[in-house]
């Protein structure tokens, strides 16, 4: 599959780039752990503090005690809900992880490879993920294919809206000041890849290991399979 009319990726990263089981049994567990005592002690570094007060306004209580925000975010990562200041706070906490060598991004082997080839053939390159920007320069930064953040124009998180709503993929491409049809969005789920389709970009479901395949757009299973 040959396509010179795409100008532009942008690519999810769980279950597209990143397997999904490093992103459910090692970084949610990690924040799982870390995030109360992470919050414990750096509740006033406004940093944080804006995004405690940012969780009281999602639970739409201003008063509501540290430990009991505690107990809602944990119950967020819990229930896998992306909520954009739980995302936020779990990029931090990853951060030290990170740092501290407890784990590398993890990416498909084909990812590094396509992506280097896609950049030296003149497509800029994004990502769009509910992890925070944080979070995905994290990934990518230190991934088990070493630091490709050099390869990336531009990251997009929640704050551009969610990722089945055919809205933030307007915001993006106007962001790209390209036509949306010269933009192409890789996913693994097909409620995102109809909200991208929706705005008019080119889709391409990644099937991976443990995906369904839907019948609504073209599909892949590896990032070498798509030639640009
Ligand atoms: C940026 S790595 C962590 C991914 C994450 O927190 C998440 O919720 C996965 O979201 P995605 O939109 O990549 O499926
Ligand atoms: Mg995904």
């Amino acid at each position: 599959m040959s396509n010179p009319t795409v100008r532009a990726i942008v690519t999810d990263i769980e279950g597209t780039t990143t397997d999904i089981n490093f992103v459910h049994k090692v970084l949610f567990p990690y924040a799982h752990a870390k995030l109360p005592d992470f919050l414990r002690a750096n509740a006033d570094t406004p940093a944080v503090a804006e995004q405690i007060d940012a969780v009281r306004s999602e639970m739409d209580a201003p008063n509501t005690p540290l430990e009991a925000v505690i107990d809602q975010l944990l119950h967020w990562i819990e229930t896998d809900q992306k909520v954009t200041p739980l995302k936020a706070l779990q990029g931090m906490v990853w951060a030290d992880g990170y740092q501290r060598g407890d784990f590398k991004g993890h990416l498909y082997s084909d990812v590094a490879p396509a992506l280097r080839q896609w950049k030296d053939a003149g497509k800029a390159l994004y990502v769009y993920s509910s992890g925070s920007v944080q979070a995905q320069k994290l990934l990518f930064g230190y991934s088990d294919a070493g630091d490709l953040t050099p390869l990336f124009s531009g990251y997009f998180d929640t704050h551009i809206g969610h990722k089945r709503e055919a809205a933030a993929y307007h915001r993006i491409v106007a962001e790209l000041d390209l036509s949306p049809a010269a933009v192409l969005f890789l996913s693994d789920v097909v409620e995102e890849l109809d909200a991208a389709k929706k705005a008019g970009m080119q889709t391409l479901q990644l099937v991976r290991e443990g995906t369904q395949p839907g019948n609504t757009h073209a599909c892949v299973t590896r990032f070498d399979e798509i030639a640009l």
